[in-house]
């Protein structure tokens, strides 16, 4: 595979929900992209023929160190992870061993070969149960679930890492990802679904029977969970402004990226049904263990570092932007759609 004049970005998880919008981002502006996904949970369709792609695991060392020489890679943007919540309270072994220990192996070869320079995906999971809202930067960091500790270690282990090698780094802790790509050509598709938005959709098209909200007895405006959705349009933003940022000086640091407005699981249900005019049965169930019942980000801290604030993360954007790929894609990227 031939290296392009200038250096790339290497995007690892780069066939994944976020990072395929990431790498539609980079090309936007022109920057070159190279992906190694081992397609655990992402889709070889979701990438465009064009971008490099490598289909290997990130504890790869040989592959990793081959594409670093191979495309002269200048920052990483790391998505590359596992991201469901109650699957680490069942398996949290497999959540450190994917998540943690496999992302030291990760950064540890990145700066054997000189590439100091990563954007991380980190979560509002590390927050855990907040005394507050809006969360702050510095809130205290109580993860309930192996999740969010595994992302936790990895911001941790930055530190010390920054400290001993030069490590430069920031972490952009998400809150709800959501929506897909304004221009219809990628979406959310993961074969496990356990996100409120595409459940609800997949709802609506008939392709479930019905929707739960998992409880409603908490103490918020009408008793559901609040959450923080951020178009992950905009999210891929945030990652090209990082690395730019990065380049130009920034210190290291974590960054919450989120609109600092709450949504309840009850205001998403109304504006899916307002969106497609479709009605469906929903049902009412007990609360999920290692959940908190609101994540709402304070944003300030972001747009003052490197001027990203959400465009397009108004609820109704974020759900016909989704409704729209869900109604040309109900299978998703099953069957290799050809979306570029
Ligand atoms: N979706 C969200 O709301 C959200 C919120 C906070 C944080 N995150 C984090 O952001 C990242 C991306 O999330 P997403 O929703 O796009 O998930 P995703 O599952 O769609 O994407 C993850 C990608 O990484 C790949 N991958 C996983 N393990 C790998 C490995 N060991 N080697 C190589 N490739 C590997 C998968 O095949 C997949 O393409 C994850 O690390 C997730 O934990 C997601
Ligand atoms: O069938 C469902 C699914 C979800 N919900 C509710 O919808 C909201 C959003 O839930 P999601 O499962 O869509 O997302 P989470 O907030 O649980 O998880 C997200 O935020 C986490 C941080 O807490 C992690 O970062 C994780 O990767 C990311 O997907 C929550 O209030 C949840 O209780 C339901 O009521 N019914």
């Amino acid at each position: 595979m031939k290296a392009g004049a200038k250096g790339s970005i290497l995007v690892t998880g780069g066939a994944g929900y976020i990072g395929s919008h990431t790498v539609q981002a980079l090309r936007r502006r022109g920057l070159q992209a190279v992906v190694v996904d081992n397609l655990v949970t992402g889709h070889r369709a979701a990438v465009p023929p064009d971008v490099p792609f490598y289909q290997a695991d990130i504890a790869d060392q040989d592959v990793i160190e081959e594409i670093i020489h191979t495309h002269r890679v200048e920052a990483v943007i790391h998505f590359a992870g596992r991201g469901q919540v109650s699957e680490s309270i069942a398996k949290p072994d497999l959540y450190f061993l994917e998540n943690t220990a496999k992302t030291m192996q990760f950064v540890s070869n990145l700066i054997a070969q000189g590439v100091n320079t990563i954007v991380f995906s980190s979560t509002a999971a590390v927050y855990g149960s907040p005394e507050a809202v809006p969360i702050a930067e510095e809130a205290e960091k109580k993860p309930l679930n192996p999740y969010g500790l595994s992302k936790l270690m990895i911001e941790q282990s930055f530190e010390w890492l920054e400290k001993a090698y030069g490590l430069r780094w920031i972490a952009l802790r998400y809150f709800n990802a959501a929506g897909a790509a304004l221009d219809g050509t990628l979406g959310e598709h993961h074969d496990t679904e356990t996100h409120l938005i595409p459940l609800v959709l997949q709802t609506a098209l008939g392709l479930r029977e019905m929707v739960s909200i998992f409880g409603t007895d908490h103490n918020t405006q009408d008793g559901t969970s609040v959450r923080d959705y951020v178009h992950v349009q905009d999210l891929a933003e945030a990652h090209v402004l990082a690395v730019d940022a990065l380049k130009t000086g920034l210190a290291s640091g974590a960054y919450n990226v989120g609109t600092g407005r709450g949504v309840s699981d009850r205001q998403v249900i109304e504006t899916v049904t307002q969106e497609t005019g479709v009605c469906f049965p929903v049902q009412e169930k007990e609360r999920r263990q290692g959940e908190p019942v609101e994540l709402v980000a304070q944003a300030e801290k972001i747009r003052e570092a490197i001027g990203w604030q959400a465009k397009h993360s108004d609820l109704s954007t974020i759900i016909s932007s989704a409704w729209n790929w869900h109604l040309r894609y109900p299978s998703g990227y099953q069957g290799d759609v050809s979306n570029h």
